[in-house]
């Protein structure tokens, strides 16, 4: 209950303790509940509903049914849906973004910042809704016209992780519901109120009982429920963010039913520094890039290459403002950087951290996890900087997800390509250089699906946003690419008389 909570809201009524069915607020079928932690001090604050493969049947059922009446609602009555749920979204910012602290430790002003960044969905795809539409052609084969018409795929499943709760869950659903799909949203066990909130004001935006349903669950049940979902022959649409190694198993399990998948995965993204960058430029935007959520987006810079030139004047640089950074529970006054979000992550830091040690790197920040010290109950890292990074060390082979930063030193730019490119993934790439021959060059040299040039923060609700290789397939966000990945097209042929 919202009486019981660490923390006061303006509307207790957004935060929502049960499973949202039909339109219906229910408890998992087990009637179990699963504990949820603050990741700022380690302690369980609330419970939620832990459904299981049992509680998917009626939920998909309930969102068939209501799939029926949704996808004939016409587009610019959605696009009106979208915008009430976008203002009731804004109205309620702060206490979402209260909600969004407590499950994943990020400091308060970068859960407020990642509501605004949010809210360019909902905007962005009230637009999108009326804007779709199909063709009409004159073919070779005479007294005929070909006509295609798109049409919502139906019932789209979203299984999404807690790193950012709402940005990830607005890009999916606002494509989705713009589409006329209807959405069944799994969220990670970390963060299940706050994608609760948004189905609260979903249904008080409009959307009929069964458009928007939400099935919280635990770690333990997470592998079965998300099969059963992607198993059900009334789901035709799948949609993940998360690692490329869970990807890989949900793009198989899609197959069996021929369901039509969108995988954001892994990123293990190159940051690249060339001798002629703004350095000031650079390390501003690398700030922002890595420390935001502790290290832990997809998109974050996991590999910093830094020409021979400039590599002791960038790391003093980056040393200097990373000794700024207030760590300190999400929710206090003054934080910048929180705690990571699961205990997992710790141990994988101090991995790649004792990793690198051991391979000649050398640790000129941080190194240290500071849970289970005094005054640090919560999960918390302290920003690290390693120089002399190498090729084949952990650190640049995996993701790290935590506050780590790795410098690697290169010379030229065809070796830093190389380097760059070698890895089984492709979501992300930045690069920093005032050539402007250069830009071009590594615009096209770089394998990733978005490349930042000049700049380390390109997410927008505008642009499409997706990688290649093993980062996955299919773009959320953008014009037409992200609303199409819910909706199907078919061709219609027809003979016109002789005489017409
Ligand atoms: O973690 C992945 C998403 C980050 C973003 O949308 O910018």
């Amino acid at each position: 209950m919202a009486s019981d909570l660490p923390f006061k809201l303006n509307n207790p009524d957004i935060f929502r303790t049960k499973a949202l069915v039909g339109g219906e607020w229910v408890e998992s079928k087990s009637s179990k509940r699963f504990d949820v932690y603050d990741p700022g001090n380690g302690k369980v604050w609330a419970t939620a509903p832990d459904c299981t493969p049992d509680d998917v049947d009626a939920t998909v059922q309930a969102a068939h049914v209501a799939f029926q009446t949704f996808r004939k609602v016409n587009p610019r009555t959605r696009a009106q849906c979208l915008l009430k749920w976008d203002q009731l979204i804004r109205e309620n910012r702060d206490d979402i973004a209260k909600i969004v602290t407590y499950e994943t430790g990020k400091p308060i002003a970068e859960s407020q910042g990642e509501l605004d960044y949010a809210l360019g969905f909902t905007w962005w795809f009230a637009g999108e809704a009326e804007r779709v539409q199909g063709t009409v052609q004159v073919p070779a084969a005479p007294n005929r016209r070909v006509f295609t018409v798109k049409q919502p795929i139906g019932v789209a499943v979203a299984l999404v992780p807690w790193n950012f709760p709402i940005a990830m869950i607005l890009r999916k659903a606002g494509a989705a519901l713009a589409a006329g799909c209807t959405m069944i949203v799994k969220p990670s066990p970390e963060t299940p109120f706050s994608v609760l909130t948004l189905a609260y004001l979903a249904e008080k935006a409009g959307f009929a009982k069964g458009v928007f349903s939400v099935l919280p669950t635990s770690l333990d049940n997470t592998p079965a429920l998300s099969e059963a979902l992607c198993r059900h022959p009334l789901v035709k649409k799948v949609t993940f963010t998360g690692s490329t190694r869970v990807g890989k198993l949900i793009a198989k399990i899609c197959s069996d039913g021929l369901k039509k998948c969108t995988l954001e995965l892994g990123g293990n993204c190159p940051f690249l520094v060339f001798d002629d960058a703004d350095l000031e430029q650079a390390a501003t935007q690398l700030m922002g890039l890595k420390w935001r959520h502790a290290g832990q987006a997809c998109i974050t810079a996991n590999r910093v290459y830094v020409q021979k030139g400039v590599y002791d004047k960038f790391t003093q640089i980056l040393s200097e403002k990373t000794r700024q950074l207030k760590i300190g529970h999400g929710a206090k006054e003054g934080s910048t950087l929180g705690p990571v979000t699961t205990p997992r992550s710790l141990d994988k830091a101090e991995a790649q951290v004792e990793d690198a040690t051991k391979h000649g790197g050398k640790i000129v920040l941080g190194g240290k996890k500071l849970h289970g010290q005094s005054g640090y109950e919560g999960y918390f890292f302290e920003p690290t900087i390693i120089t002399g990074a190498k090729d084949g060390m952990l650190i640049s082979r995996e993701e790290t997800f935590a506050p780590i930063m790795a410098l690697f030193e290169f010379s030229t730019e065809d070796e830093v390509v190389a380097l760059a490119n070698d890895t089984s993934m492709g979501l992300a790439s930045y690069f920093f250089t005032k050539n402007i021959d250069r830009t071009w060059r590594l615009l096209e040299n770089l394998e990733a699906g978005m490349i930042g040039m000049n700049t380390g923060n390109a997410s927008a609700a505008e642009t499409p946003f997706g990688g290649i290789k093993e980062s996955g397939y299919g773009k959320e966000s953008g014009k037409d690419v992200a609303i199409n990945e819910y909706m199907i097209t078919k061709t219609g042929t027809l003979t016109l008389s002789d005489h017409y």
